[in-house]
């Protein structure tokens, strides 16, 4: 048997060739002496380790053979080309380990001029930055110099020159994307102000070896180097050889990890850890290889992986099946294996499964025995609450449905406060309006007859079932099911549900992984986790680097930002400080119009170029409200654009999904457009009307700018944004 090494720079191979080159994979992981492999070592290369095979008459694999790191012999699998191709690739290429920083890299050899990317393909709209520039160039007037990259960093010394030269962030992007990846990503770092001890600590930069080895078995182990893991990838078995070779998804994310997610990814915690990061930036992927971290390491071990919804939980499902097809899904809470679920439907589960306990739980926190058969989800049961209650009808204020909303989720439901008594005295941090014992009065009257409304209707709203499932496992009678859970999109959860996610588990090691970013809070008040016994206490992290938006439509996201200011689950101040970008694509075009109808012809025919342009990509418009987003399907519709409106379920294939802003929440696409984002649509009035009556405005205000972040972040590549009229104030220029 030999071991098979992936690496970053595999180029996609069409269908027939997938074949073949499977069938080559296969035999060279069996025995590389097998006949038809045609290993054979290249005249004049410029590192002896490498070979080629023959994958059929016309293309060659491309490969480096080591020996040592145990019995085994290695291949490291570069790509495969048409012959000509393959055969310059192998003779140009160096496998080596970095001798500053002991990074197993792969470097194709030529004069400073001719480097050439290895495992980043330059993009030909990339202009070669000047070599002699009269301003002082970008590093240089950061006060990093030449010596700070090749010998502290390690970087090529062509490359640090190029890097040096670069005028300003524009360029020094364009040196990065023709460097070997770790080199790549620490130019993107110091062009967005991090010191170089800063993307030391970022790569992990600690030699695994010592960087002046040559030897084979020192560059396995340098292949392991975090930093390395960006670009090299040692396969375990024949299946994810497979899956490596022959899936068409076979995805970066899968495999190649930033050192910092990868630390987040394989690191154990000593109670609940929290990660932030910008949009992104790959939280999600750190969850979902989390989950596999755990479950590979203990196949008995209850994981629970939650999210905000059930078709956010359908995506972490998919994905986890992706990025892993051996991991078991559990089929239900409590069982070993992966439970990949929304928090509702894990609340509704636990009542299932233990109807003999519902009624002692929502005893205690309800103060009444109820019987739950569905969820509340009437629009207007706050509204009948207040009629049956007899308190004077006003709509608004501290009357208002939305306030009785969201006293109750904030405070009432997950405080279990069950008498007018015990609400009187209770503290409401984080309430805008000051209660006084007169209103508190008003208030209780209203629960009681929502509780009494419920009660008849044999439902319970989602922060109420929240609630008693999280009673169920707190009271002692139903064993907590969970030894990890993971969550995903914690800024939108409310309290209720926290004490749902601490219940589920014991505190103990890796017992709460929590992913979340605050700027990207579209319901719901704000909360502090400590509040709900969940204690990060010093386990808290950032990602910063952007994996999925270019960095021009990062920084007009962030710009919608700007104005707000923001605080995290730990009530710290939350910052866009140090987001970056690994890709670069056009500006977002802005456009305004004088009618709706010409607002509409102008993105129909712009979907119509985007839909020729790249048939295989995926397209979004996003809008404020569900009316608008019918408005726009109809309109789209009437200028011949294949769109669906997408509400439930998962986008269309083919055609261009018109969703409101709340539902594109962890989704992505290849373009994006905003359509309506003018300044009577964004912020929404309606919204804000309600949130100023009582004293909420502020917040809502937050949540209409995170609103416009959340739905600018889609955009892969290309972001449109067009309105009719004036634009949103919340806009950036
Ligand atoms: N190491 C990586 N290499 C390549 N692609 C990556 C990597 N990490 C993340 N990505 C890609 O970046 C995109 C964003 O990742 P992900 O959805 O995990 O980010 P997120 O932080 O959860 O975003 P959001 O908060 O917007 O939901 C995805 O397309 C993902 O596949």
């Amino acid at each position: 048997m030999t071991t098979i090494v992936m690496t970053s720079s595999v180029n996609k191979t069409d269908g027939a060739i997938k074949k073949k080159l499977w069938a080559f994979i296969e035999k060279l992981s069996q025995n590389d002496e097998m006949l038809g492999l045609h290993i054979e070592p290249m005249k004049n290369p410029r590192d002896s380790r490498v070979r080629t095979g023959r994958v059929d008459d016309n293309f060659r694999a491309v490969l480096f053979r080591l020996e040592g790191g145990g019995a085994e012999r290695t291949y490291v699998y570069m790509g495969t080309w048409p012959h000509d191709e393959a055969i310059e690739i192998a003779c140009s290429t160096v496998l080596r380990i970095n001798p500053i920083n002991g990074v197993a890299e792969l470097i194709a050899e030529g004069a400073p001029e001719t480097l050439t990317p290895v495992d980043v393909p330059a993009s030909p709209s990339v202009e070669k930055p000047a070599l002699v520039s009269t301003a002082t160039p970008l590093l240089e007037s950061a006060g990093i110099t030449l010596l700070d990259l090749t010998d502290v960093l390690g970087m090529d010394p062509a490359l640090a020159s190029r890097a040096m030269a670069a005028a300003d962030e524009n360029e020094l992007f364009g040196v990065a994307e023709i460097a070997p990846t770790w080199q790549g990503i620490a130019l993107i770092d110091l062009a967005a102000g991090t010191s170089v001890n800063g993307v030391l600590a970022a790569l992990d930069a600690e030699p695994v070896v010592a960087p002046e080895r040559h030897d084979d078995a020192a560059l396995i182990e340098a292949m392991k180097h975090p930093a390395a893991q960006m670009t090299f990838s040692f396969v375990h078995d024949n299946e994810e050889l497979r899956r490596a070779i022959e899936d068409d998804n076979f995805a970066a994310w899968k495999v190649f990890l930033h050192p910092e997610q990868r630390r987040y990814v394989d690191r154990n915690y000593n109670g609940p850890f929290r990660l932030s990061g910008g949009a992104g930036t790959g939280k999600t992927v750190v969850l979902l290889h989390r989950a596999r971290r755990l479950w590979l390491e203990n196949p008995d071990a209850r994981i629970v992986l939650t999210t905000f919804t059930v078709n956010l939980a359908d995506n972490l499902r998919r994905d986890l099946r992706q990025l892993d097809p051996g991991v078991k899904i559990a089929a239900a809470l409590g069982e070993p294996g992966v439970y990949v679920s929304g928090v509702d439907s894990l609340s509704f589960g636990a009542l299932r499964e233990n109807p003999t306990e519902v009624p002692a739980a929502t005893q205690a926190v309800l103060g009444e025995s109820r019987t739950i058969r569905g969820p509340a989800t009437s629009s207007d049961r706050w509204s009948s609450a207040r009629a049956a209650s007899g308190v004077a009808d006003s709509p608004n204020g501290y009357l208002s449905p939305t306030f009785l909303e969201a006293e109750y989720e904030a405070i009432i439901v997950p405080n279990t406060i069950t008498t007018r008594e015990e609400y009187f005295t209770v503290r409401r941090p984080g309430r805008g309006v000051a209660l006084d014992r007169a209103k508190r009065d008003q208030v209780w009257k209203i629960v009681a007859a929502y509780r009494t409304l419920l009660k008849m209707q044999q439902s319970a709203d989602f922060s109420e079932v929240a609630a008693v499932a999280a009673q169920l496992y707190d009271g002692g009678t139903v064993a907590r099911p969970a030894d990890h859970v993971l969550v995903d999109e914690g800024q939108d959860l409310v309290p209720a549900k926290w004490r749902l996610i601490r219940a589920l588990t014991e505190p103990s090691p890796n017992d709460l992984f929590i992913a979340e970013d605050s700027h990207q809070r579209i319901y719901g008040q704000p909360t502090i986790l400590s509040r709900w016994a969940i204690k990060i206490v010093g386990r808290s992290q950032r990602l910063t680097l952007n994996y999925r938006t270019t960095a021009q439509n990062l920084g007009y996201a962030v710009a919608v930002l700007e104005a707000g200011h923001y605080e995290d689950l730990e009530s710290e101040d939350e910052s866009t400080a140090g987001y970056r970008s690994s890709r670069r694509g056009p500006v977002p075009l802005r456009l305004g119009f004088a009618t709706l109808s010409e607002e509409l012809d102008a993105v129909a025919s712009t979907l119509q170029r985007w839909s020729a342009d790249d048939p295989g990509g995926s397209i979004a418009v996003l809008v404020r409200t569900n009316g608008f987003a019918d408005t726009v399907t109809r309109g789209l519709a009437e200028r011949d654009v294949k769109a669906m409106r997408v509400d439930k379920g998962e986008p269309p294939v083919g055609a261009v999904a018109v969703m409101n802003m709340y539902r594109a929440k962890g989704t992505e696409f290849s373009r994006v457009c905003i359509v309506g984002a003018s300044a009577e649509s964004i912020p929404n009035p309606t919204t804000m009307k309600s949130a100023a009556a009582h004293g909420d405005e502020a917040d809502a205000l937050l949540r209409e700018r995170s609103l416009l972040y959340v739905a600018a972040t889609r955009a892969r590549d290309a972001l449109m944004i067009t309105w009719t009229g004036n634009p949103s104030t919340l806009l950036s220029e």
